[in-house]
């Protein structure tokens, strides 16, 4: 057994796989601390993906030393798994968007659109033979949510769950919320317009991430867009077989 984690900027997400099958699975605020990882089962391997380090990981660290885990961490390189990155210097890339991209065409075994809605939108584009053709990096609605925060007086809101969609709203809160879920959905269909010039041909478009519900129903049934939430995860297999 296996345990994976998916380390971001604001959630840890993890499971235990055991071949195929999930034996367990969670996920946690990090800010909420690695005691939120209760495991049941005894995975024997621990295979990470994380785009923090430092003092962030230090929880994290103090978990596996806790169990006795000597946990692998998973680096973006120039080549995996038959996907060539963009990145002249390939290490910069995102493990995250590495994974999701990795991931992304072996699942599709074709030219895929990865879009991963966390703290941070990610969008990143490969070919049918496996180049990847670089992607977009934008604040996710978290970040926008706290710069809007942080950089105005006036504008004081609740976060809701969109149900509202992008309709135009009426009072502060329903503003921002339809304005910030806009600028979301906005840049995701300019990433299929700019995927559409580099691929005519076609490619799938593949949805991950905290906020993809959120995008997918907002985006409209002008696409067709597959959501698999476990996309990083999914990745893990090919960078740290
Ligand atoms: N249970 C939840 N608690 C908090 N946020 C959630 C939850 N479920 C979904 N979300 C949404 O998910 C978003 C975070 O997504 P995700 O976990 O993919 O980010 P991340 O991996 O930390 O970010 P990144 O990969 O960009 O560093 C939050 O902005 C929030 O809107
Ligand atoms: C953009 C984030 C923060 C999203 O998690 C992550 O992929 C990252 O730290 N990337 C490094 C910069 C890059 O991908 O070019
Ligand atoms: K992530």
């Amino acid at each position: 057994m296996i345990l994976e984690c998916d380390i971001g900027n604001t959630r840890c997400k993890w499971r235990v796989v055991d071949g195929d099958q999930v034996v367990e699975r969670g996920s946690f605020a990090l800010a909420d601390g690695f005691e939120n990882l209760v495991l049941t089962s005894q995975p024997k391997r621990v295979r990470v993906a994380s785009v923090v380090e430092g003092d962030n990981l230090a929880g994290f660290t103090r978990f596996c030393a806790e169990r006795g885990f000597s946990p692998e961490l998973a680096h973006s390189t120039a080549e995996s798994a038959g996907v060539v990155s963009a990145y002249n210097e390939a290490a910069k890339l995102g493990v995250d968007r590495w994974l999701g991209a990795v991931a992304g065409y072996k699942r599709i075994q074709g030219a895929v659109l990865v879009i991963d809605a966390g703290t941070a939108l990610k969008a990143d584009l490969v070919s049918a033979a496996g180049q990847h053709l670089g992607g977009y990096i934008a604040p996710g609605i978290a970040l926008m949510e706290s710069s809007l925060l942080a950089g105005t007086d006036k504008v004081r809101f609740d976060r809701q769950d969109y149900t509202a969609g992008v309709a135009f709203g009426c009072a502060t809160a329903d503003a921002v919320n339809a304005g910030m879920l806009a600028a979301q959905v906005g840049a995701v269909a300019v990433a299929i317009e700019e995927a559409k010039r580099r691929i005519p041909e076609g490619f799938a478009i593949l949805l991950t991430g905290g906020d993809s519900v959120s995008i997918y129903k907002a985006l409209g049934e002008a696409h067709e867009i597959e959501i698999v939430p476990e996309l990083v995860l999914d990745g893990l297999q090919w960078l740290l077989p």
